[in-house]
């Protein structure tokens, strides 16, 4: 039987590059045997409607051609309905963090041929408040950078403009006093950030949780406490190796369900978008959606113990 592929594309996404490779995309899925149709995102919110529609109409494979932010709305469209497409990506966006855990080349061409290689897994995804993260979730002063880098900003620079951001935000930095409940457990303090992790692969520090199985139905809870900023900047230098987990600053450990509450109103960002406010529950959901990954990513996946 023939089999469908829907590709959603956001067109601003990244450098642009996406739609003059178009042409070449859909020739090589057709040439796989998938029937193909394809559209092109109209602003936020779009790949939310554009993959509901896809879910009515029963197609096998979506393709997410874009960001996190785009994955991230194409999640949204799927994540509560009975029938879920599995889900192929390419990455065109400016981070993408996601695709760089599941070990998707950034060539366009070389993505699509992972999907043609049809490895496909069963991922956990993360829901909190109603709404869903694929990569990461997280809260405190220094998460709220992400989305004041204005988009425009991040086409030009890249990965840079979020450091360019965060180098002037950080004398601005405040600890905010949290009460975190994990899997019958309970951790009080002031801290700098919390990060609830899916993936280990988050804006560009690839081993910040080094330990994140994307299968296992756990999140990794990474907190920052307060710190000042010579030891903030020594943390992150830190992070960057993935020698920061011993730090007497940092709080690390795994959980399937994990509630904060807040003495002051903190602001969620979900995948490197506005994700709403603080108290919440953040809850896995296991092995939700099928994704097309490559051989490198369940090799890497099968060497983390459970
Ligand atoms: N036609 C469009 N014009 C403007 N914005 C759009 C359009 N289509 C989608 N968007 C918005 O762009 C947002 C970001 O897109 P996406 O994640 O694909 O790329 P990016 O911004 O380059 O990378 P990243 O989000 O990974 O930093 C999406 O969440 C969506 O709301």
């Amino acid at each position: 039987m023939v089999k469908r592929a829907r590709i959603i594309y956001n067109p601003t996404s990244g450098r642009e590059v996406f739609q003059k490779e178009l042409p070449k995309v859909l020739k090589k899925l057709e040439n796989a045997g998938y029937e193909t149709s394809t559209h092109a995102t109209t602003g936020e919110g779009d790949a939310t409607e554009a993959a509901e529609i896809a879910v009515e109409r029963k197609y096998e494979l979506v393709i997410a051609a874009g960001g996190d932010g785009t994955i991230n709305e194409i999640i949204h469209g799927i994540a509560e309905k009975e029938y879920r497409p599995k889900l192929g990506i390419i990455p065109v966006g400016t981070t993408n963090d996601f695709a760089r855990a599941l070990c998707i080349p950034r060539d366009i061409q070389k993505a699509v041929e992972v999907i043609l290689e049809e490895n496909i897994r069963p991922l956990d995804i993360g829901r909190i408040n109603g709404n869903y993260f694929v990569n990461i979730a997280g809260a405190g002063k220094l998460t709220e950078l992400t989305y004041e880098v204005p988009s425009k900003l991040k086409t030009m620079l890249g990965q840079l403009a979020y450091y360019l951001k965060g180098i002037e935000m950080l004398p601005s930095l405040k600890p905010t006093s949290v009460k975190i409940e994990y899997d019958g457990k309970t951790f009080e303090d002031e801290i700098m950030l919390f990060l609830v992790s899916n993936t280990n692969s988050v804006g560009g520090f690839e081993k910040l949780a080094p330990d994140a199985k994307m299968d296992d139905g756990y999140f990794d809870l990474l907190v920052l406490r307060k710190t000042n900023l010579a030891d903030f900047i020594r943390i992150a230098s830190l992070a960057t190796k993935g020698a920061h987990l011993e730090d007497k600053h940092i709080f690390y450990t795994k959980a399937n369900r994990i509630k904060v509450t807040s003495e002051e109103k903190l602001q969620l960002n979900l995948d490197g978008e506005y994700g709403g406010l603080l108290p919440g529950e953040f809850e896995n959901l296991y092995r939700h959606i099928e994704f097309f990954v490559t051989k490198d990513f369940i090799e890497k996946q099968d060497s983390i113990p459970e």
